[in-house]
């Protein structure tokens, strides 16, 4: 018997360039047990990779503030603050750092995100005055609401599907995914992954990017 799998996708499920590895098609699909995906990215992305990896629509987006199972869809996180942070951001001359159609924000319901190459110590001090946390995923730096996180969204998705966290293998990269590794039984971080995962990762993977995803995923086989 396989464990279930909470997984992260940018750089869990993709190459250093943050394309997807093919790979993924030829493991995910045929798992054996519930894939659950968990991304800081907005709901369409990890649907629409459920979809194309022909898994049960069940995922975890926007770090937690949006979790989809059995369904039905729950939210966590002021949107209407992370705007506000936004817009203060820009007005004080700060850039957020996407083109006109911003398809990163678009369909964000929960928090915004910004770019890296954003005034950080600005973003952060912004933030701050909304009471609202500023993560770095190695992506993008994430405007959002203090206790929405992966994990909490992982234990959502198990009380419905009567599952215990317990029984879930992670693997991540990032801060972001620290709280899924505190929730689950067993977690990995990829080599590539940021010094919070990896501090919070049981075991810290010796190959990077889908190269360490493969290695777990292989030996559980
Ligand atoms: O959206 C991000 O910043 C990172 O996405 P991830 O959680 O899938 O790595
Ligand atoms: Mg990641």
């Amino acid at each position: 018997m396989v464990p279930p799998l909470v997984l992260d996708i940018d750089g869990t499920l993709t190459d250093a360039q943050g394309r997807l590895d093919p790979r993924a098609f030829e493991v995910l699909p045929t798992w054996d047990a519930p894939v659950i995906l968990a991304t800081g990215k907005a709901f369409p992305y990890p649907v629409s990779l459920c979809h194309y990896l022909g898994l049960p629509q069940t995922v975890i987006a926007e770090n937690g503030g949006v979790v989809l199972v059995d369904g039905e869809v729950t939210f966590a996180g002021d949107r209407e603050a992370a705007q506000a942070v936004a817009d203060e951001f820009v007005a004080r001359g700060g850039d957020l750092g996407w083109d006109a159609a911003d398809t990163v924000n678009r369909w964000r319901e929960t928090e915004i995100a910004v770019n890296l190459d954003a005034d950080e110590e600005l973003l952060r001090e912004v933030a701050a005055t909304y009471d609202l946390e500023v993560i770095d995923t190695g992506f993008a730096y994430h405007v959002k609401s203090h206790g929405v996180e992966k994990g909490a969204g992982l234990e959502h998705v198990c009380e419905t599907m009567k599952y215990d966290p317990a029984d879930f293998v992670a693997i991540g990269d990032s801060e972001n995914d620290a709280s899924t590794f505190r929730v689950v039984g067993q977690s990995y971080a990829v080599a590539n992954a940021d010094e919070v995962a990896k501090e919070a990762a049981d075991e810290v993977l010796e190959e990077s990017y889908m190269d360490g995803t493969l290695s777990v995923l292989n030996a559980l086989q």
